[in-house]
């Protein structure tokens, strides 16, 4: 404390000698954590991609060489001309080891009578038809998928053209479309609560043989006019292999196809882990 100088002075001082404290121990604690052999080697790549993506290293890696091209500046441009998103996707087979595959059919399977019909935010019924169980049934798992997710997500930004971000949040759920289930053709973040949904997965899983037909999903190509979106005719087609997951820009437009299932039995469905991972 020093007397000489006025007592507001003498206060920012003091906080802002308290916030590089802050932020030397933060630093040191990080540097310790990354060099500590106590925590797994998967968690301290995790810290060190958490720090990269602070550090904007993997923004400069990945952005794209004219920056006319980057989606951040072509979309807050006032331009009158769209700007298109290809219609474009990542698909990882073999995703999940059997021993994974088979937690997540119990998990499924267990859970049948906690899945409830889906809805749409902010959409007119008849949008979608389809079951839905709640992340709150599968606390365990989540956090083993979110994680696998999380690693490869730096290499399918990189691959889907897409800049970096800081993540918030993974959203997660679990879906099943039995006979006559559809998802009319939607966008994930059209919604005041769902705007920071930056990528979307999907991971399929099903009962083999393959009791269901149909249930492609389709994604189209996406003009982005202003705040308005709308779709080309030049759609890509993902085929829902079974232990394969896609990822794709939340807001290119899309829909799954009807699914036909004979059966109707719901282990015959057509299964899904999805969600967003949130900036
Ligand atoms: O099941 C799928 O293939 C996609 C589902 C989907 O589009 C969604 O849940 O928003
Ligand atoms: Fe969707």
């Amino acid at each position: 404390m020093n007397d000489q100088l006025p007592p507001l002075l003498n206060k920012a001082i003091a906080s802002e000698k308290r916030l590089d404290n802050l932020l030397s121990d933060s630093l040191t604690l990080v540097e310790n954590a990354l060099n500590s052999s106590e925590i797994s080697l998967s968690e301290r790549v995790e810290i060190a991609l958490k720090i990269l993506d602070i550090s904007g290293v993997y923004h400069q890696l990945n952005r794209p060489q004219n920056s006319n091209d980057d989606p951040e500046v072509a979309e807050t441009s006032t331009t009158d001309t769209p700007r298109l998103l290809e219609a474009n996707f990542i698909q990882v087979d073999n995703f999940l080891s059997p021993e994974e595959q088979a937690e997540t059919f119990k998990i499924a399977f267990q859970n049948h009578d906690k899945f409830f019909p889906s809805g749409v935010a902010n959409k007119e019924e008849n949008t979608r038809k389809s079951s839905v169980l709640l992340v709150q049934n599968f606390d365990e798992y989540y956090n083993k998928i979110r994680h696998k997710i999380l690693q490869i997500r730096p290499q399918i930004l990189a691959q889907l053209n897409l800049p970096t971000f800081l993540v918030s949040w993974v959203e997660m759920q679990m879906t099943a479309h039995n006979h006559g289930d559809y998802y009319y053709i939607h966008q994930d973040m059209d919604g005041e609560k769902i705007a920071n949904r930056v990528l979307t997965y999907v991971y399929y899983f099903y009962e083999q043989p393959k009791a269901f037909y149909g249930g492609d999903l389709r994604i189209y190509p996406t003009y982005i006019n202003g705040d308005g979106y709308t779709i080309g005719e030049q759609f890509v087609t993902v085929e829902p292999r079974h232990n394969s997951i896609i990822f794709f820009d939340s807001r290119m437009k899309h829909e799954v196809l009807p699914v036909f299932c004979p059966s109707g039995r719901f282990e015959d469905s057509r299964f899904t882990i999805n969600g967003w991972i949130h900036r």
